[in-house]
């Protein structure tokens, strides 16, 4: 059965979605930007920052079901600029052992609020 899934400690969504959704054994996060819980956008910080932040959020989200970074089974990581992928691989593999999750990284030519990273995770509910 479908559940739509919403923290306080993760950012609004800033459209028409829900922060992620489960069917009870998987998780879906919606993609993730550079956004404080509080609203602040961080479209003008480092990407290093602004993957910190989109993987911050994440985690909150996962959080908020009793789940850590090690449920991610999968994420997908739209940059603006590929140019930007070895500052944001850098940060990114810091929120993750030795047996990180699958990922795709791809360059997405533009992103929403004009930010420069986005990252969307599927993670399993029962690790
Ligand atoms: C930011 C985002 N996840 C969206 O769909 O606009």
């Amino acid at each position: 059965m479908k559940r739509t899934i919403s923290t306080d400690d993760a950012p609004e969504a800033v459209g028409a979605y829900s922060q992620a959704t489960t069917d009870g054994s998987t998780l879906y996060t919606a993609g993730q930007i550079p956004l404080t819980p509080d609203g602040e956008l961080l479209d003008g910080a480092s990407i290093a920052k602004q993957t910190a932040q989109a993987l911050d959020n994440v985690v909150a989200i996962l959080e908020s079901e009793d789940l850590d970074a090690s449920a991610i089974l999968k994420t997908t990581v739209y940059l603006a600029d590929i140019d930007d992928f070895q500052e944001m691989n850098e940060t990114y593999s810091t929120y993750f052992d030795a047996e990180p999750p699958a990922r795709s990284a791809v360059e997405a030519g533009a992103l929403p609020k004009g930010v420069d990273v986005e990252i969307e995770a599927v993670a399993i509910l029962e690790p």
